[in-house]
Order: structure tokens, then C-alpha cells, then sequence
């Protein structure tokens, strides 16, 4: 990784009408990263990532990407770009190989260059054996990889996702992250969005947590996890209510929020020595304890941490096939 920038976000605001999706984000994605864009449905990830491949016009900030302005250079921009959407948006009845040839040939590419990147590429998502294929015969899974495929074919610089496993069975998902490690190792930045928290702490170099519009957390995974304490400890107890009070500026503890039917603890420390200190006062206040669970924070406590909620399912359940194109 260079400290080349391959996208310069700086003051995006973006509004539909009266209301403000994006609110003001700014930061970069270095060359060779590969960087994650989390955040819950509705959050502004997909606006964001419109913005940035010039499907949606862009109202207010500076973008520059592969070095290229925006509003100046869209052109340019979009030759530097290579984008996977969320809905599948291949057609049915042409081949595997037949998808890959097309799209070269709506970039004008030479028949030999096409010929030898439908090859590599090919090689790469594991669909040599499809080549004569029907799309139609394809499950989820090999459809996406063809689709990363074709937004691979013109060699973009940056490769632009919007949530890539939405959809997929936990095995299949793995395999992507695996080809999209294999796509990045070649030298290719990456740009995703998800509402997975595991999909953005496994593959990513960097997370930029998104919540209304706003950026609200930006790290390494790591960093953005050791940031948050030494171990996080959910407890529950008999009167939750009651606890959170009476833990309350204890010593060791860093942040204890009331959440659903438990509380949860940051550690400043080693959680297990704080632990017995913490259910001695519990249970000197008549509190009985019912459960708890101690562990290193995840990026599930990071979200809860910098939102005071939950990534639940509810907010985040994959949407029913709707058009991302606004
Ligand atoms: N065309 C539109 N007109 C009006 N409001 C819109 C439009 N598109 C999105 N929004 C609103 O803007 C906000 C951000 O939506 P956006 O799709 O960017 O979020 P997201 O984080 O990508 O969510 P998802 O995970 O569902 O893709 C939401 O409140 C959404 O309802």
C-alpha cells in the first residue's frame, strides 16, 4: 500500500429534496486498500457510492478519484472505475464468456485484450469450466463473481461494490471475500459498502461506520476494536435498571450502557479482574446476577459503542430486490 490516494472525499452533502441522506463525510481511501463503508439500511452508504461513481450528480463537496475531479473529469473518472451493483444485472441469455466480450466491447477494447482478459479473468473467479454457459444457469453465487468479473475487465484502478454478498449463503460469502482478496492483491483498490460486521472486519483495511448521514467512526479494524477497551462484559441481572445505576463511575469501567435485557460494560482493564469487584457491588445492592459473558470487543460493541444500538437484523435484513439506481 502507497500513500497514493485513489479517492479524495471532502465535504460530500447529498439531499433528496429536504432530506439529507449524506450529511457532510470526508475522508480517503489510499491506493491498494481495501476499504469498508459500514453502516445500517438506510444510513447513506449506497448514496454516498452513487455520488462517487457518477450516478447521481454530485450537489455539494469535492470528490477526486484515481486523481480525477468529479464535476470536472467525470469521463475520466469513469474509465478509472470498475463498479458491481447490488441487484444482479446480467442478462439471462447470454453467456459467461459472451457477458465478458460485450462489456469490452462497449469500451471499445481490441478483440486480443478482450480475448486475453476473459481468460484471466475467468481463471480468477473460478468460472472457467461456465465459459459456454447461460447465465440462467448459474447459481447466485457464480453470478456475482461474473459480475466482479466484468467490472474487472477494463483493469479499473478502483473497484466499487455495493454491498457484494447481499443475498448470499455464509459459504458463498467467504469465497468472495476470498476472490475479492485475490482482486485487491492484483493491485486493485476497493471500495464496498455492507451492513455486515463481519464482512467489514474480515476483509477490510479500514472501516468508515456510517449513521445517518454521518461518519462516525474511521480505523483499521483493529484499531477501531483496542479503541474501545480492554474486554466488554454483558451482564444481566434482576433489575437492570437498578445495576446501571449502582455501577455507575466504578472504577475500571470505561462506558456500562443499558442494552435490550442486558447491561453492557467497556473495561478499561482486564475485564476478568474487574468482574468479581463489579458483582461484589451488584450484590451488595441486592441486585442478583443472572448471567455474563466477558470477550474482547467485536465490531458489533464498536457499532453499539458509536451508536448506542444494535446492527440487528431488523435494521439491517437484506431488501426486498428494489431499485438501487436513484
Ligand atoms: N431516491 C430517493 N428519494 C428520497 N429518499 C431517498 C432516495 N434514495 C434514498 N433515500 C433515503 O436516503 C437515506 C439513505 O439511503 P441509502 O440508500 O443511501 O442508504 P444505505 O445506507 O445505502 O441503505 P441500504 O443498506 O438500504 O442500501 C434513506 O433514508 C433513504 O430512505
Amino acid at each position: 500500500m502507497t500513500e497514493e490516494k485513489m479517492i479524495e472525499i471532502s465535504n460530500l452533502y447529498h439531499s433528496y429534496g429536504d432530506f439529507e441522506a449524506v450529511k457532510g463525510i470526508s475522508f480517503d481511501v489510499r491506493k491498494g486498500e481495501i476499504f469498508s463503508f459500514l453502516g445500517p439500511n438506510g444510513a447513506g452508504k449506497s448514496t454516498a457510492i452513487n455520488v462517487l461513481i457518477t450516478l447521481l450528480k454530485l450537489q455539494k463537496g469535492e470528490v477526486k478519484i484515481a486523481g480525477y475531479d468529479l464535476t470536472k473529469e467525470p469521463s475520466k473518472v469513469r474509465e478509472s472505475i470498475g463498479i458491481v451493483f447490488q441487484e444482479i444485472t446480467l442478462d439471462r441469455d447470454m453467456t459467461v464468456e459472451e457477458t465478458l466480450q460485450f462489456h469490452g466491447r462497449l469500451y471499445s477494447m481490441p478483440g486480443g485484450l478482450r480475448k486475453q482478459r476473459t481468460d484471466e479473468l475467468l481463471e480468477l473467479v473460478e468460472l472457467k469450466d461456465k465459459r459456454k454457459a447461460l447465465i440462467k444457469e448459474l447459481s447466485g453465487g457464480m453470478k456475482r463473481r461474473l459480475e466482479i468479473a466484468r467490472g474487472l475487465m477494463t483493469r479499473p484502478k478502483v473497484l466499487f461494490l455495493d454491498e457484494p454478498t447481499i443475498g448470499l449463503d455464509p459459504q458463498t460469502r467467504m469465497k468472495m471475500w476470498e476472490y475479492l482478496r485475490a482482486v485487491n492483491k492484483q493491485g486493485t483498490t476497493i471500495f464496498l459498502t455492507t451492513h455486515y460486521m463481519d464482512e467489514a472486519d474480515t476483509l477490510s483495511d479500514r472501516i468508515g461506520i456510517i449513521d445517518h448521514g454521518k461518519i462516525i467512526a474511521m480505523g483499521t479494524p483493529e484499531s477501531l476494536k483496542n479503541g474501545l477497551g480492554e474486554d466488554v462484559i454483558y451482564i444481566t441481572t434482576s433489575d437492570n435498571e437498578k445495576a446501571i445505576l449502582s455501577i455507575k463511575g466504578f472504577p475500571g469501567i470505561k462506558e456500562s450502557k443499558k442494552k435490550d435485557r442486558e447491561i453492557f460494560v467497556i473495561a478499561k482493564e482486564d475485564g476478568t479482574k474487574l468482574l468479581p469487584h463489579l458483582i461484589h457491588r451488584l450484590e451488595e445492592e441486592n441486585i442478583d446476577v443472572l448471567s455474563v459473558n466477558l470477550k474482547k470487543p467485536s465490531m458489533d460493541d464498536v457499532f453499539m459503542h458509536y451508536t448506542g444500538r444494535e446492527l440487528r437484523d431488523e435494521d439491517a435484513s437484506p431488501q426486498p430486490f428494489s431499485p438501487r439506481r436513484k
